[in-house]
């Protein structure tokens, strides 16, 4: 962009330069006298006249040393906006060689490379000898925390000071900001104060129903769209399918049938607008020059267009919920409870944010999670694990009731494990959401990251930290939670795929019922296979596809989802038809 605009400036300037040497000649020509000269005077003229052309030379040299002058600012303004950052160089943090100017380390990063930039940062920081790294993105400083106990040290240690979120122009132009993308100012913290409140453990009963509604829907849409084993499916999109109904009967109150096409619209549509939340891959966001380019113009309008779309389908939910309400209905959700509570905080636009927040949070985190996690039960030691995940299923109801406890308890400890290790292994937000220092943080080293300064998690690299999890730590290994019960102890959460500290997930205790519950009711119906002919990335380190996104979605396989009794599954599968008509 520089290319074009730079040039097109500079011959304006030589061009304003050249229209006004014209009216110079002009001036002089009606100043010169107009009875022509006698000798004597034409002497005199030659000598009058010799001010006017050391006059007019001077004019000329000084605007030749005009364009210098505006070319050498001009020189320095570049090279200043080239390699000028937002906070300058923290001392005390290595920072990844091969910076270039305006884009700094962003040629590195998955959005050029392809390569996971939460790998990309963990050689470097492996190599730097150094739990934190400093990077440019364009002329944004970021600060990385890759090992287990810094990333505990700056979000939890510190969250009181690193829980704002940096500015994204993107976001901020062509989608609007949500929960996930914005500071905690009085409005979003009404809004996470509702998030949180909307899924807390005591409001579970209500989404008992939903949940065992879906968990049947999916097997029966598995048995049937797998043809009972005989063909290997993708199961993406139906769990994307499942998280969406959930999040919708969450949030809105409001049901549908897993194969309605408003719901697909939505799903699509909700991950264009994940695709713009800034990650290495919206270089706009830090190079701004690059704001006026097609390209990235293309990816806002493309954000912008499905967050139109997703407003107005919400708009239409928003209005069926205000009837029923109206009818006296008292649907369990965010946007009811907004609707019903005189003294809410929210006003009914803020709690659609935060229901569309919430809505956003589930669509794809979930589903992905599940998806990778069916690779690694596929392959290698996995069908020993199903087999023993069934066998425990078996063991803790053994009077056949198993399907009614699926969702409503957690009392087979090595559901609990797979789903820990599937979250801890397979993360599917790298670098959870990006973090800001809303003041200057002072660690136990001695280092002060300014205020201001973007911070990332490296989530996966702190989740196979061999300090914490052992040597085995880059296995897929459900079994070290029960093996190593101290691992249920070293913070909130055991890993950070939610995240840490106060910005943590919302949803995370919810999110993990619903991974249990959706485990076991798939382990209970089916055995899974690999399709020899579309096998899983067979590495945490490739499972994804997408890894220039915040999210990194998982590879396409197949997966054979073939019914432990195929008859007793036939007579659920027309059971749960049934209910549906
Ligand atoms: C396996 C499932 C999930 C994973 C791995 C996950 C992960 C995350 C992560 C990493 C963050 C950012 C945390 C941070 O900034 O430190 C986050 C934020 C958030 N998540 Fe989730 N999430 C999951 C499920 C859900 C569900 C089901 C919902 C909603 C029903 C949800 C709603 C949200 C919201 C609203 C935020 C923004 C919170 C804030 O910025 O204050 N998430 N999630």
């Amino acid at each position: 962009m520089a290319g074009n605009t730079l040039p097109k400036r500079l011959h304006h300037a030589v061009s304003c330069r050249g229209a006004a040497a014209a009216p110079d000649k002009g001036t002089l020509k009606t100043m010169s006298p107009i009875t022509p000269p006698s000798d004597n005077q034409s002497t005199m003229s030659t000598l009058d006249e010799t001010p006017l052309f050391v006059f007019k030379a001077m004019r000329e040299h000084t605007g030749g040393v005009a364009i210098v002058l505006v070319i050498f600012v001009l020189g320095v303004l570049l090279v200043k906006y080239a390699y000028e950052t937002d906070i300058p160089k923290i001392p005390g943090i290595p920072e990844m060689p091969n910076a270039l100017p305006f884009i700094g380390h962003l040629h590195l990063h998955a959005g050029a490379s392809g390569r996971n930039d939460a790998a990309v940062w963990s050689d470097w920081s492996r190599k730097l000898g150094s739990d934190l790294l400093q990077v440019r993105f364009g002329n944004r400083r970021v600060v990385i925390a890759n090992t287990f106990d810094s990333i505990k040290e700056i979000f939890v240690a510190n969250a009181a000071c690193t829980s704002a979120r940096p500015r994204q122009f993107v976001f901020e132009k062509y989608v609007g900001y949500d929960l996930g993308s914005h500071s905690l100012d009085e409005n979003f913290k009404a809004q996470r104060t509702a998030a949180l409140r909307s899924v807390k453990t005591s409001s579970w009963d209500s989404f008992y129903p939903c949940l065992e509604r879906e968990g049947d829907r999916l097997i029966a849409n598995l048995a049937e769209q797998g043809r009972y084993g005989g063909t290997a499916i993708n199961p993406l999109p139906y769990m994307q399918v499942v998280a969406m109904a959930l999040g919708w009967s969450i949030t809105f109150g409001k049901e549908f049938d897993a194969n309605d096409p408003w719901l697909r619209e939505y799903i699509d549509n909700a991950c264009l607008i994940t695709k713009v939340r800034g990650a290495s891959n919206t270089w706009s966001d830090f190079v701004p020059l690059l704001r006026l380019h097609p390209r990235f113009r293309a990816m806002g309008m493309a954000g912008q267009a499905a967050s139109i779309r997703r407003t107005e389908m919400i708009r239409d939910v928003v209005e069926d919920l205000k009837a029923r309400v109206a009818r006296g209905e008292e649907p369990q959700c965010v946007a009811a409870q907004v609707l019903t509570d005189v003294n809410s905080k929210l006003s009914m636009w803020n709690a659609v944010k935060c229901s569309t927040s919430m809505l956003q949070g589930g669509t794809e985190s979930i589903p992905s999670h599940l998806t990778a996690g069916f690779g690694g039960l596929i392959q290698g030691r996995g069908p020993q694990m199903q087999e023993k995940a069934f066998a425990a299923i078996k063991e803790t109801y053994p009077d056949g009731d198993a399907i009614e406890h699926a969702f409503n308890e957690e009392k087979v400890p090595y559901i609990t494990a797979l789903y820990k290790e599937i979250l801890r292994n397979y993360v599917v937000l790298p670098f959870s959401l990006p973090h800001a220092t809303d003041r200057d943080v002072h660690l136990k080293s001695g280092v002060v990251i300014p205020k201001g300064t973007t911070l990332y998690m490296n989530s996966e690299a702190g989740n196979h930290d061999e300090q914490i999890f052992g040597p085995n730590a880059h296995q897929f290994y459900p079994e070290r939670w029960l093996d190593n019960p101290h691992l249920d102890n070293i913070g909130t959460v055991q890993h950070s795929s939610y995240g840490i500290g106060s910005r943590i997930c919302p949803a995370w205790q919810i999110a993990n019922r619903i991974m249990y519950g959706l485990l076991f009711r798939v382990i209970l119906a089916f055995k899974l296979e690999e399709d020899p002919s579309n096998p899983p990335p067979r590495d945490y380190k490739e499972f994804g596809c997408t890894p220039d996104l915040v999210l990194n979605s998982p590879k396409t396989f197949g997966v054979r989802f073939v019914p432990r009794d195929a008859d007793s599954l036939k007579k659920d599968v027309a059971r749960i038809r049934a209910k549906e008509v």
